[in-house]
């Protein structure tokens, strides 16, 4: 008989390096339709994990798996902690302003409205918000909506986050401020960080590590870690193992 896909929380430890999230053999078809294949994965508090593959390689159904949106057909998923999932568009209110944006799970779960806006708040200047908490979404630029969108996942979950493919739709150079923004911000935050990506470089500049996965079905082609100076961004991307890094992965896509 197969295993069912078990989802487990347990209440998160303080410190140590115990693992987070563990998938172990997710499989998941649509109909006779593969998308996933035996997916093993962990990711332990602090790290910043990757999961890199070309589109319809099923990152998105992994993640639906693992907040528990979706059941895996086979396999085994233990999370430890509160997870927050972004997807890949803002989904903020047009009616609403950016700090009620913010807040609006923290209103949902029923907390005080009072002091979650205070805890927004107090916060607003670290994603570089302050002057626009009032404003409407359609005044922001894309890379201020990702950043709005973003503390309201994190006020909503503080601790795992889920982030699918946040800069896709930026341009270049937004896009580079958004990472170099995001090392900074998990740093100060703590924040461990699962993020999908099909951007090789993108993948090589923020992960501790890195899953690789083929396309139909989604199977872990490799795993690997980048021991790389972080804080060094520039330096990063022209450090000629990384650049023989990029290469190695284009090779298994
Ligand atoms: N609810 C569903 N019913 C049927 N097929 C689905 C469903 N959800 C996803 N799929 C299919 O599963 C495959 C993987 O989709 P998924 O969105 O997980 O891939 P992805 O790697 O995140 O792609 P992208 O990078 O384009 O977002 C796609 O072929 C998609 O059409």
């Amino acid at each position: 008989m197969q295993d069912r896909a078990v989802l487990e929380k347990k209440v998160p430890a303080s410190s140590g390096d115990e693992a987070l999230i563990t998938l172990d053999r997710i499989s998941k078809s649509y109909g006779s339709a593969e998308i996933l294949n035996k997916v093993s994965l962990n990711i332990s508090k602090g790290e910043f994990v990757s999961i890199l593959g070309p589109s319809g390689s099923g990152k998105s159904t992994l993640f639906n798996i693992i907040t528990g949106l979706v059941p895996a057909d086979e396999g085994t998923l233990h999370v430890n902690g509160e997870i927050g999932y972004m997807q890949q568009k803002d989904l903020l209110l047009p009616w609403k302003t950016v700090l009620d944006n913010i807040v609006l799970p923290l209103d949902l779960k029923g907390f005080d409205k009072k002091a979650s806006r205070a805890k927004a708040d107090a916060l607003i200047d670290r994603i570089g918000l302050r002057g626009y908490e009032h404003r409407y979404p359609s005044q922001l630029s894309g890379g201020m909506k990702q950043r709005a969108s973003f503390l309201r996942t994190f006020l909503a979950s503080g601790e795992i986050m889920l982030l699918d493919e946040p800069f896709g739709a930026l341009d270049s150079i937004t896009k580079g401020k958004m990472q170099t923004w995001l090392l900074e911000v998990q740093k100060e935050l703590g924040v461990t960080i699962l993020f999908i990506t099909h951007d090789i470089e993108e993948s090589i500049l923020l992960s501790d590590r890195i899953y690789v996965l083929s396309s139909r079905p989604g199977v872990v082609k490799e795993e690997i870690s980048v021991e790389f100076d972080r804080s060094n961004k520039p330096g990063r991307l022209l450090n000629p193992e990384l650049l023989m890094m990029k290469e190695a992965i284009k090779g298994l896509l």
